[in-house]
């Protein structure tokens, strides 16, 4: 049955997911701060409300929804990928303190958006404790050309797309400088075992971080120069400025403010994060491209342990 949906957020992602949405035959109130609409009168009567918002505008944006109201049963989408600075909350978790009556469905997978604006085939993730939540949003999102599958883990899923952006940095440095396909390869690898330490210390399940929205989205950031985040470390191993290459780049790279938050967690939990902490170092001008891989594959030996 065809709805009338909210889309929070008419940036590059909201732009895409309105367009799947309209392709399935829904009609979309598409909504940003910069249009002259009103947030209540675009909510009302919307069951199924859909942030894509930036991590820097969920908190306000979430209380503002908080106050406006919405009607019982209606389904928050969080589509961010992100961490709050403040709080070190992900998306989904502002949404769900400021709306403990609505189900919140995490949307999280490998799903660059100019290639699914492009008509391209893809595969995401819908998850949430309510399992009927996740399945309203899979039958009114999935078509021929996007494939949904529901998840129980919301946690792990948010944090596979969140945290996978900071690895796709140090992909871009990998690639400007050159490393090669071993490189590479090894640093997507050692990086997922990375991930899934402080993925799993946060809440999230192991196997969650080796599906979809985990190794899944790791892939497609760190081999794409689509992917914002990708391009942030190539940039920065070409020599630019991480001012010029976010001025340039012009849309949101969220890797960059989850590197800073990432930091603090390894800090507090004392957890081992050797390749998020090089792309902490370089973004803040502490270490070169160069001396950061040089740092990687001088620490000291030790036997691998994948997922670990
Ligand atoms: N692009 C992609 O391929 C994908 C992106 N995502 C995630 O979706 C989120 C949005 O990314 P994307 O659309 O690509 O980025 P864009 O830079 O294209 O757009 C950012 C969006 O966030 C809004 N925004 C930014 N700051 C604020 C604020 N302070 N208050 C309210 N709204 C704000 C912008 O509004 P305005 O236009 O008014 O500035 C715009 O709608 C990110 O978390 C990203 O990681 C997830 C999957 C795929
Ligand atoms: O999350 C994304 C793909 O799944 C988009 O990646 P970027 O934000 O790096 O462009």
């Amino acid at each position: 049955m065809p709805l009338t949906l909210t889309i929070l957020g008419a940036g590059a992602w909201g732009t895409v997911l309105s367009f799947l949405l309209e392709h399935n035959g829904h009609k979309i109130r598409l909504w940003s701060r910069r249009h002259d609409q009103s947030l209540a009168a675009t909510l009302e009567g919307c069951p199924i409300i859909v942030s894509a918002v930036s991590i820097k505008g969920v908190p306000a944006l979430a209380r503002q929804v908080r106050q406006i109201g919405l009607a019982p049963g209606t389904i928050l989408v969080s589509a961010t990928k992100g961490l709050d600075g403040e709080t070190t909350c992900l998306a989904s978790q502002i949404w769900q303190e400021n709306l403990p009556e609505h189900p919140v469905v995490v949307l999280s997978g490998p799903n660059l958006a100019k290639e699914i604006k492009a008509g391209l085939p893809a595969a995401t993730v819908v998850a949430s404790h309510q399992p009927d939540a996740a399945q309203t949003v899979q039958q009114v999102l999935a078509s021929e050309r996007f494939r949904v599958y529901t998840h129980h883990d919301p946690l792990g899923t948010e944090l596979g797309g969140t945290l996978k952006n900071v690895v796709a940095i140090a992909a871009g440095v990998s690639d400007g400088l050159e490393l090669g396909t071993n490189a590479k390869s090894a640093l997507i690898t050692r990086a997922l075992s990375e991930f899934t330490r402080v993925g799993t210390v946060l809440g999230g399940k192991t196997e969650t971080f080796f599906g979809l929205s985990g190794l899944g989205d790791l892939l497609a950031t760190c081999n794409s120069p689509l992917s914002r985040n990708y391009q942030v470390g190539f940039r920065l191993a070409q020599g630019q400025s991480l001012e010029t290459a976010l001025a340039e780049i012009g849309e949101t790279a969220e890797g960059v403010n989850t590197a800073n938050v990432l930091f603090d967690i390894a800090q507090q939990k004392n957890i081992s994060m050797p390749i998020a902490h090089q792309v902490y170092l370089l973004i803040h001008k502490k270490v070169t491209p160069s001396q950061a891989v040089e740092a990687l594959m001088e620490r000291e030996l030790k036997p691998e342990t994948p997922g670990a």
